[in-house]
């Protein structure tokens, strides 16, 4: 099996075989909860006009709008995990634009599938390229913005590569020196973009055991392993 990392949308674009796009801090631990919560579906969506535009013919979608780490005025809702905690989304879809995960997905045209993975579910998404074994694999890690390296996500690139090849990977330690690195923004009071909780739901590592699926039709589904 060969295993690429790549990085950012320019990685994305690059991007051939059994893909992974990761999005550690936030957009796809927020949909691992979101699922986790009974969310039925979320589409990904690059373009925000395309995201607004696809809100007002579905009045009843939640529509989840981020930029530059900020709620888009106008969304339901912002990128932020703990925003959402304890909200029932049984039986809803939901429309999902963000700076750096969504673009991922809609870039990675040459990819044979598409999954997304976080810290929150990487050994689920092992599992589920084990069982797959494709020839090649490519993990892209999105970074800030989808065009320079975030620190978390390539950290979970590593983790899912070593993980695939069986070779030990401390990522116990790797998480706790992210509160002092590409972290260290939750916990900045000066900061009110990134709440502090939203720190420890997207680093729980492992905490889901279930992947994230892009569809054919481009839509993102839970699927259970
Ligand atoms: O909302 C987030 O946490 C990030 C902000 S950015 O990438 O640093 O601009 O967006 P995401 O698409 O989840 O990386």
């Amino acid at each position: 099996m060969e295993i690429n990392i790549l990085e950012c949308i320019d990685g994305a674009k690059q991007a051939k075989g059994l893909t992974v796009i990761i999005d550690v801090f936030r957009a796809f631990s927020l949909e691992c909860y979101l699922f986790q919560q009974g969310a039925e579906r979320i589409i990904p969506i690059g373009d925000l006009d395309q995201a607004f535009a696809l809100k007002a013919k579905h009045p009843d979608w939640y529509l989840f709008g981020e930029r530059k780490g900020a709620k888009v005025d106008g969304c339901d809702f912002g990128n932020s995990p703990c925003e959402v905690a304890n909200i029932d989304f049984s039986h809803k879809t939901i429309i999902h634009t963000t700076s750096a995960g969504t673009q991922g997905i809609v870039n990675a045209k040459g990819a044979d599938e598409i999954v997304t993975a976080s810290i929150v579910n990487a050994k689920a998404v092992t599992k589920y390229i084990q069982q797959k074994n494709p020839d090649c694999v490519s993990i892209v890690a999105m970074g800030n913005q989808g065009v320079s390296r975030a620190d978390e996500d390539l950290l979970c690139a590593k983790y899912i590569k070593a993980l695939l090849e069986k070779k030990e990977f401390p990522i116990e330690q790797e998480v706790e020196a992210l509160k002092n690195g590409a972290g260290a923004k939750f916990f900045d009071p000066a900061n009110l973009i990134f709440p502090e909780e939203d720190f420890a739901l997207c680093t729980d590592v492992n905490r889901f055991d279930f992947v994230i699926q892009v569809t054919k039709n481009g839509n993102v589904v839970e699927k259970n392993r």
